[in-house]
């Protein structure tokens, strides 16, 4: 016993070492190729900023989003796609054109990955047809969902469950749903009025996010299943519900699983909030399923389709009762919980930003306000009762459209991503037409960002034009074709695009007349205990002269401080 210890340690030891070395020897291999592989791109003749063989692009990555010089620290990754279009020439000092496919070596912190900030070239990986997803992207939604989600599906399986969710983004199923939308709306404009000051004076400064979360999230409720989970009438902190697991979890998305992630990766701690929250979304969402289930054919508890409906309906259809078990019901569960995440924050993200942008132009509310006199009649009060007699009013609005297109220009959520092959090299790149791109092995990152800030495709791309949005072919102004990226482009292009783009506009319809908004950040800066200094320069707070800026999360951007405002009531 006593000599066989020893020998068991010693033999440990020998295979940490061993194993010690293999990961040693892998790494440096890794390194090697990953790195040469930049330097072939770059030997082709395709544009490259400076690589070091040391530390590939991530000294690109460090200067421009991780501690970007005169720019706030905590700003969301997705601005560096702009910034790296603007200063091009600062980035490819040997180039003549700016490069709208730009490769970069971001490893061992990340995949490597292309960028592209042209739509045309953009759309041979999105239309002609999608590429499939990454596992990046799959990485990060699968502790909630497994991968069983439909924004993680690729191929037939994908098809077959876009196919059976489309019903419920129709025109038709939409304006079904409007009542309930408006319904949730009635609640969040009451929230904001009681945060008004008496007599027409300014109320206290409040998180517009916060609320715009708890609206959009039961609004996503209903549509997939057909109830709200009364977010916006709960008590901050009096529970812990859905909507408490689902930000809990998207705070411990990874989206990226290296050396470094790891930890965070398999930490206990992480693994049992993952667990909770998937434990709470599948408990709370399970007696809707089997409420579903046992319906009989034909019989629907709700006036408009919904997602949990679509997604048991084939098994309805069949002679057999569903069978509610393992990874059916795995891929039913998820799905219902890819739909609310991906749902939510995106939508009151680019509400709280329309808001924003109107507050800053004051003579697009003035015009969006008149149209809205113009549709629904001078008294605020009577939109709902009109849109409830006419649904169809709310897709009457050009100009509140344009100011929603412009604000998802101006302001896109999430970007997406495809994953390239050997099969997908990128051709007819501008300024760069007889060349080849080859994608083998890299994330293509969509340059919705950059794209949407083009001068050269969007006149005035700096403003806020919702006029654009109205102007006929041959008008400068005019769109480019598949300019807007928000919502992606092709076949897996956004599928609740004009459902989201229907609760904007009511947002706006029911608010803008009754409310006047301000963002009073000086104030905001003393209630925080911030010092003077630090907003004098010392600390960067404002994003190109604005203080409201999208800032890094791990997953949908979030807007810096929640939107600090205060309202008062329109006379
Ligand atoms: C302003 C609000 C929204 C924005 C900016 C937005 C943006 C996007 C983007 C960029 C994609 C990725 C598309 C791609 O990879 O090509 C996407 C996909 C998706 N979105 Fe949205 N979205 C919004 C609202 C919503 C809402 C309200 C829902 C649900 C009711 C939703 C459900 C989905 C789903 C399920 C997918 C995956 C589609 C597929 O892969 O087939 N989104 N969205």
């Amino acid at each position: 016993m006593d000599a066989a210890l020893p020998r068991l340690r010693e033999l440990l030891l020998q295979l940490l070492m061993g194993a010690s070395i293999t990961g040693l020897a892998y790494f440096f291999y890794r390194w090697y190729t990953v790195r040469m592989k930049f330097r072939r791109l770059k030997a082709m003749g395709l544009p490259m900023m400076p690589h070091s063989m040391l530390w590939g692009h991530l000294g690109k990555l460090f200067e421009l989003a991780i501690n970007p010089k005169g720019l706030p620290d905590d700003m969301a990754i997705n601005y560096m796609q702009w910034h790296l279009v603007r200063d091009w020439k600062r980035h490819f000092p040997d180039e003549e054109h700016c490069p709208h496919v730009i490769y970069m070596d971001w490893w061992p912190l990340s995949v490597s990955y292309v960028l592209v900030t042209d739509p045309a070239v953009a759309s041979q990986y999105m239309q002609h047809p999608s590429a499939p997803k990454i596992i990046a992207d799959k990485n990060f939604v699968y502790p909630f969902t497994r991968n069983l989600d439909l924004i993680s599906m690729d191929g037939d399986e994908w098809k077959e469950w876009r196919a059976r969710a489309n019903p419920c983004f129709s025109a038709r199923n939409i304006l079904a749903q409007l009542p309930e939308i408006i319904e949730e709306m009635q609640i969040f404009v009451g929230l904001i009025k009681d945060r008004a000051g008496k007599n027409g004076a300014w109320g206290d400064i409040f998180q517009l996010e916060e609320l715009a979360l708890n609206l959009t999230f039961d609004i996503v409720c209903r549509t997939t299943v057909g109830a709200s989970f009364g977010a916006q009438v709960t008590p901050k902190g009096s529970q812990w519900g859905m909507r408490e697991a689902f930000e809990d979890v998207s705070q411990l998305f990874i989206f990226d699983v290296n050396m470094f992630s790891v930890w965070s990766y398999i930490s206990p701690i992480r693994n049992y909030r993952l667990w909770r929250g998937r434990r709470i979304a599948d408990r709370t969402l399970m007696p809707f399923i089997e409420r579903q289930a046992k319906l009989a054919r034909g019989e629907e508890p709700s006036p408009h389709k919904t997602i949990i409906e679509t997604a048991l309906k084939h098994d309805k259809r069949s002679a057999q009762p569903p069978k509610l078990v393992g990874r059916h019901l795995e891929t039913v569960l998820a799905q219902l919980k890819g739909f609310i995440f991906a749902g939510h924050d995106t939508t009151a993200t680019s509400l709280c930003w329309a808001i924003h942008a109107l507050q800053k132009h004051p003579e697009a509310l003035e015009k969006m306000r008149a149209e809205h006199d113009a549709v629904f009649g001078p008294d605020p009060r009577m939109a709902v009762q009109r849109l409830h007699q006419d649904p169809a009013l709310i897709n009457s609005l050009p100009y509140t459209t344009g100011v929603v297109k412009e604000t998802l220009r101006l302001y896109p959520s999430v970007v997406t991503s495809r994953k390239g092959s050997k099969d997908l090299n990128l051709v007819n790149v501008p300024g760069y037409e007889g060349l080849s791109f080859p994608t083998e092995g890299m994330m293509l990152w969509d340059g919705a960002q950059a794209i949407q800030m083009r001068e050269d495709l969007w006149p005035r791309a700096a403003e806020f034009v919702p006029e654009r949005w109205s102007a006929p072919a041959g008008d400068p102004l005019y769109p480019p074709k598949d300019g807007l990226h928000t919502f992606s482009a092709g076949p897996r292009s956004c599928i609740a695009k004009d459902l989201a783009m229907t609760e904007m506009k009511l947002g706006l319809v029911m608010l803008s007349r009754e409310v006047d908004f301000t963002e009073p950040w000086d104030e905001w800066d003393r209630q925080q205990g911030r010092m003077s200094e630090d907003t004098k320069g010392a600390v960067v707070r404002e994003y190109e002269g604005d203080r409201l800026y999208q800032v890094r999360t791990p997953t949908v951007p979030r807007l810096k401080d929640g939107v600090p405002v205060k309202v008062r009531l329109r006379q």
